[in-house]
Parts: C-alpha cells; sequence; structure tokens
C-alpha cells in the first residue's frame, strides 16, 4: 500500500503526478516522507500599530474602502485599506480577480499574510481572509508549509497528505523497544502523522526528536557498516611516489602552505603505505583542496593506474578539466584528463567510455555520471569525491565498488568541529587543512541596506576598471508574484543599465548546461566583467580575478551559504570585498548577518551562530542542509547526533549482524535505506 504510486490518491491526476515528481514524490511513502519545510502557527491576531515588515502576521479590523483594481501588463492588483484604533494598513491581492466581488467597504475580518514595507509604508500581501468565528478555531494550530513548486501549491500537498495518512498501511516500528524507552522516543507511525499534522509545539517536537532519531541512526549504521567493509584493509595499489609529480608541485606558482603540506603527505603516506585510503580532507572555502587531490591523481597516474574525481556540478567539473588540462600542458606533464558529464550526447558518452575502458586516459573527472554502471574501469586505484552536496554514504560505497578496493578520498568545506566529523565521518581518517595560502588578504565585509545600491555600484565599476570582476547573486531566478526578492533576469537589465560598457551577464540553474559552461567559461576568462547569478556558483567555483562579491536579499541565505558564497573571492592575491545587502529590518537577521560582517573563518561562524539560534531551534535556517539529512541538523541536534552515536556503538557490540530476532525489522530497514541510496543516483 505504501509504495503504491501517489496516482491513486483522489484529486491527483497525471500532471499533479508528474508535478510531485519534480519534487521527488512517487509513492505514498515518498509522500508521508516529504516533510514540512516549516509551520505557520496561527497566532492571536495584532493591532495595525504593532505590525513588523517582512513577517506573515494576522489583523482584525474593518474595510473602510471599497477595493480599487488596476491592471498591470499581466498582472491584476485589487487594493483597499484596514482601520483598527491603531492605525491602517493597505492590504494588496495579485490575480484574485473573484475578491472584487468579496470584499466590501464596512466588511470585519481577519487577514492574514506576509507584512512589507513599501514607500516606507506597511502593506500586507496576499493575505488570506477569515471570518472571526474560523479564525477562532484554527488559532495556535500549527500548519505545515511544504516545499513547493511551480503548480503545486501547499493546499494540494496538505490534501494529499492527509489522504496518504488515511489509507496508509502502519508500519511495525523497528526501533529496538528499549532504545524508545531509554530515549523517550515517540512510536514511528505516531511520528510520521504529527510531523505532519501536530497540534501544539510540544507534539511537533515530540514528532520531529523521534525521526531525527531514525535519521542519525541509520546513517550512523551506514556508516559504520561501510567502516567494517572498507576499513583497514590492505591495498592492490601500493604506490610509489612519483618524482615527475614532485617536481611539478616544487615548480607550481606558489609553494603549497604548511597545512597543505601536512595534509599531502598524510594522503601520500596512505597511497604508498600498503593499506586502503579512506580519507576525509577538510579545510575552509578557498584553503587549496584542489592541488592536494590533482597531486594524488597523477600520483595514481604515473604508477600506471587511473584515478576519478567526482565533484557536484558540471560547471565544477568543466573548470577542474580546464584548470588541470592548462596545467599539465605548462608543465609538461604526459596524463591527460578526461570530462564525462551528464550533458554528453550518446556517442560522446560512448567514446569516453571507450576512452576510459582502454586506459586511454588516466584521470576522469566528472559529476554523477562517473559511476554510472556502463563506466568500466581500468585499474582504477583512486576515487576523490567533493563532499559539498548530494554524495551521501551510499554513494561512496557505489564508487568504492567501481574498482578493486580504489583508494578513496573525500573533500569538504562544511566546517564541522571535530568531535562532529569524527562522528558523521566514522569511517574516514580526517585531515584538516587549518590555514589559508599567505598571498591573501582578509576579504572586506559590509553589511548594508538597499539603498546603499548606488555607492557598490560604482565601487563594482572602479574595481572593474582596475581590471577585476565582480559577482552579484540574487535569490530568484525570474520576477515572482508572490515573493519579493531580488530576481537575476531583471536585476542583469538593470545593471546593464547602471554600468553601461561594462559587460554584465546572467547565470542560473534553470539554464541548460551547456549555455551555463558557455557563460561560466566567458566569465573564467574575462570576457564577462560582471556575473549576477543565482546560487549555483556557491560550490567551489574559481576565479581568482573577481574581487566583489555583491549578495542581494542576504537575509534570505543561511549562515553557511552565505560563507560559501562570498569564498568564491578573495582567491587570489587581490583585496576582495564582499557588499551583503539586508533586504529586512528585522534585528534577528541584522545579529546573523553580523557574525559574517566580523569574520572569514567558517568554523567561528558556524559556532557563533549556533550560540544565536540555540540547540533545538529546529525553525532557523539550516545550518546544514547539503548533509543528507531532511529534518537533522548536525550543528542544532549535536547532542542527539553523539547519543545516537554511542546507542549504534552499543547495539553493534551486542550484536553486530544484527541476528537477534528483536533486531529483525531494524537490519531490514537498513538495508532498505542503503538502497534508497544507491537508488538517489540514478535519478
Ligand atoms: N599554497 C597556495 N598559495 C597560493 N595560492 C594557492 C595555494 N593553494 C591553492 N592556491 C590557489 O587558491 C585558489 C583556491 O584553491 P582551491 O580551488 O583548491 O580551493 P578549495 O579549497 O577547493 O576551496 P572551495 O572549497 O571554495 O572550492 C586557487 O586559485 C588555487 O590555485
Amino acid at each position: 500500500m505504501n509504495r503504491e504510486s501517489i496516482d491513486t490518491l483522489k484529486g491527483i491526476g497525471e500532471k499533479t503526478g508528474k508535478l510531485f515528481q519534480k519534487v521527488g514524490v512517487v509513492t505514498v511513502e515518498d509522500l508521508l516522507g516529504y516533510y514540512p519545510r516549516a509551520y505557520d502557527a496561527y497566532e492571536e491576531p495584532a493591532a495595525i500599530g504593532e505590525l513588523k515588515p517582512e513577517r506573515v502576521m494576522a489583523v482584525a479590523g474593518m474595510l473602510y474602502k471599497t477595493p480599487d483594481v488596476k491592471r498591470y501588463s499581466h498582472i491584476q492588483v485589487i487594493t483597499t485599506t484596514l482601520k483598527d484604533p491603531t492605525g491602517t494598513l493597505t492590504l494588496t491581492w495579485f490575480n484574485m480577480p473573484y475578491l472584487h466581488s468579496t470584499l466590501k467597504a464596512g466588511m470585519r475580518a481577519v487577514f492574514r499574510g506576509r507584512v512589507v514595507k513599501k514607500n516606507g509604508r506597511l502593506t500586507m500581501e496576499q493575505p488570506e481572509i477569515f471570518t472571526a468565528e474560523a479564525y477562532g478555531q484554527i488559532i495556535h494550530s500549527m500548519q505545515p508549509i511544504y516545499g513547493q513548486t511551480k503548480g503545486l501549491s501547499n493546499k494540494t500537498i496538505v490534501r494529499a497528505e492527509k489522504q496518504a495518512l488515511e489509507i496508509r498501511k502502519m508500519v511495525r516500528d523497528y526501533m529496538p523497544a528499549e532504545l524508545r524507552k531509554k530515549h523517550e522516543l515517540a512510536e514511528y507511525n505516531f511520528a510520521i502523522e504529527h510531523i505532519h499534522f501536530p497540534s501544539d509545539r510540544k507534539e511537533l517536537l515530540f514528532a520531529r526528536k523521534r525521526l531525527v532519531f531514525d535519521e542519525f541512526f541509520l546513517f550512523l549504521m551506514a556508516v559504520r557498516k561501510l567502516k567494517e567493509k572498507r576499513g583497514d584493509k590492505p591495498s592492490p595499489y601500493s604506490m610509489k611516489l612519483s618524482q615527475k609529480v614532485e617536481d611539478l608541485k616544487n615548480h607550481l606558482p606558489y609553494s603549497l602552505t604548511k597545512a597543505q603540506e601536512k595534509v599531502l603527505k598524510e594522503v601520500y603516506d596512505d597511497l604508498t603505505g600498503g593499506r586502503v585510503m579512506n580519507r576525509l580532507v577538510q579545510g575552509d572555502v578557498g584553503s587549496g583542496k584542489t592541488i592536494i587531490a590533482i597531486l594524488a591523481l597523477l600520483q595514481a597516474a604515473y604508477n600506471g593506474c587511473q584515478g576519478a574525481l567526482m565533484v557536484p556540478t558540471e560547471v565544477l567539473a568543466k573548470q577542474h578539466y580546464e584548470s588541470m588540462t592548462e596545467l599539465f600542458a605548462a608543465f609538461g606533464i604526459d596524463k591527460t584528463p578526461l570530462l564525462v558529464t551528464g550533458s554528453m550526447t550518446a556517442k560522446e558518452k560512448r567514446i569516453a567510455y571507450e576512452k576510459i575502458a582502454s586506459h586511454e586516459v588516466d584521470i576522469i573527472i566528472g559529476t554523477h555520471a562517473l559511476i554510472q554502471e556502463k563506466v568500466v574501469y581500468d585499474n582504477l586505484a583512486l576515487v576523490i569525491t567533493d563532499e559539498q552536496h548530494r554524495f551521501g554514504v551510499g554513494q561512496r560505497e557505489m564508487l568504492g565498488q567501481k574498482g578493486e578496493e580504489p583508494h578513496v578520498l573525500v573533500m569538504s568545506a562544511t566546517p564541522i568541529p571535530r568531535t562532529l566529523a569524527i562522528i558523521i565521518y566514522g569511517d574516514l581518517d580526517i585531515s584538516v587543512i587549518d590555514e589559508l595560502p599567505a598571498n591573501r588578504l582578509p576579504i572586506r565585509n559590509c553589511v548594508v541596506d538597499t539603498g546603499y545600491r548606488k555607492k557598490a555600484y560604482e565601487f563594482i565599476r572602479n574595481e572593474v576598471a582596475q581590471g577585476r570582476q565582480a559577482y552579484v547573486i540574487c535569490p530568484m531566478v525570474e520576477a515572482s508574484e508572490m515573493i519579493e526578492a531580488e530576481n537575476v533576469v531583471d536585476y542583469t537589465k538593470v545593471l546593464k543599465e547602471a554600468l553601461p560598457g561594462v559587460a554584465v551577464e546572467y547565470l542560473h540553474g534553470k539554464m541548460k548546461p551547456r549555455e551555463k559552461n558557455k557563460i561560466m567559461e566567458r566569465f573564467s576568462n574575462g570576457e564577462i566583467q560582471v556575473l549576477v547569478s543565482t546560487t549555483v556558483i556557491e560550490v567551489g567555483v574559481n576565479v581568482p580575478n573577481a574581487t566583489v562579491m555583491m549578495i542581494e536579499n542576504a537575509e534570505r541565505f543561511g549562515l553557511a551559504q552565505l560563507h560559501q558564497l562570498r569564498g568564491r573571492v578573495g582567491r587570489g592575491k587581490y583585496q576582495s570585498y564582499c557588499i551583503m545587502v539586508n533586504g529586512s529590518d528585522q534585528d534577528e537577521t541584522k545579529k546573523r548577518l553580523d557574525i559574517l560582517n566580523k569574520s572569514n573563518d567558517g568554523f567561528y561562524i558556524a559556532s557563533e551562530d549556533l550560540k544565536l539560534r540555540g540547540p533545538g531551534d529546529i525553525f532557523g535556517i539550516r545550518q546544514s542542509g547539503d548533509l543528507e539529512f531532511k529534518l537533522g541538523d548536525i550543528f542544532t541536534d549535536a547532542n542527539l547526533l553523539k547519543t545516537v552515536s554511542e546507542e549504534v556503538n552499543l547495539l553493534l557490540k551486542e550484536d553486530p549482524e544484527l541476528e537477534k530476532e528483536e533486531h529483525q525489522e531494524l537490519k531490514n530497514k537498513l538495508q532498505e535505506y542503503l538502497e534508497k541510496s544507491y537508488d538517489k543516483l540514478n535519478l
């Protein structure tokens, strides 16, 4: 029943089914596992005088004007005014023509929507309308808000979730009863129901704790199994260090930092030590992880083996490919890299696979495409993955299976404290690059409001005049009627006007991979001077000539994400700048952005953010959304993570193969978890 497709639910036809597929929901089970992104608590209506911008709030009052309808190209706007003893408020709706006949002067109601400040005055946009009685019934309840996609509204998802809960088959709880009791965990079926529809905050936290416990538990069990399987084994590829690679290292345009040398030695010791390497290299943005990867790949190549470098995006794969090709050509390195990406044509792929299988190439760079079944390697001795995003523990294992026990090196810029890293990466040894190259000048930061834009553009113009380049980040791709935030397409037009003679172009995730690559290429070689982009450039993009990072609507991003974005500048010898434009006047936002303003250190930022939010703050912007947990946050749930880690140790000590009767359900669940983790790769 739970594995059935969601089109068995009422109201879900082919079209809606496709939209659900877009957010990864195919079966009833997937739907139940599609947890709310946030919850809306229907609070007491506030007085108009108490309204705060950028918040969703409710007000009660009387309409004192018959609505006014205006039409601007494709948008119809209805406005009216609400009054209470503390003030007046403009209410605005977009494209809702039928409201015209509902809204009448003198009507009393409760209105709930986002409050925004426009031209110095407060307006409520797209408010929902309730009678006082109807509002009284839902007050204080928690309404789920799901991640939506164009055409798939929250209402549709809520309706589907309710049905799914009704028809689902209850599952037997796989968590051993003893553990549930010890940690006061909710029963599984109860937790699933109440994560979607909690009646209050307490119930929500109860349900959430159980599900986060599960996420950590299954993840850590999988990590332990992986360690057992891959950990500390003799390696079929014991290498000898090649002098050619040493020569390259000694002739780079820079010398490695002490931290890079230390980490490189640890990697070399693994490669030559006769045991299979399973290592994580952790280093803040721009600390120089890539050269470690390149040198290790070359060592493999000069030992007659193949090496693969797998990264999360095509843009990055291409970037690595190009910089490697250039480097090798400059230093007379006779080892050829090959690029494999999902957007290659079938023919291109076939040719690439042949080159890999015949060992015509030594170093293979690519995205997920690298672990597709069709790729057959010849003597694959080293696999390097960029852990920023998406590659979870299952993927790690899968790559390992591609060769005969290849060495595995994982790169990460996520600033996880050592105690947590040891848990999360329990199957890996950890190396840390804890120093930035010496030629770097610390990035100068500022947090400004939108009134500063003109000055910022002048500043960018100056930098460009000196030969430098700039990024401008906007949260949205295109204009939206519902969300007040800057978008790449319109912003580019504005910027082109503001900066005549400057080459301004845009980049976003909805563009075709080829187009994206082209734009990135033109930015890399300096043809484009200002790149207006969404967060697609967040990870790993390396254009050392870029010195300005201007982030619009900085309030909409998590601190970790802002830190990554900022890490795109300050990668070369030039002084770099980060301008964060704060579009909100909330104190909390100011405090958050201030942390970034004061520091360029990823570890410090993560720990300060945690202090500000406090453990258990589950409504804040997730810090570690890039790890593979849907609900759990390794920072705010750090204590639970430690507890679960201890429990997993105990359990595996007592029953290493999960053979006991009371662990059978768990064993099946774990198997399922691993299979799902592999499946994700084939999406
Ligand atoms: N020791 C060094 N001295 C000077 N420059 C260096 C040094 N090591 C690396 N670089 C340069 O610093 C820039 C950033 O390095 P790299 O791209 O490896 O960063 P990273 O650690 O991968 O960062 P991110 O996580 O942001 O991708 C590159 O242009 C690289 O050539």
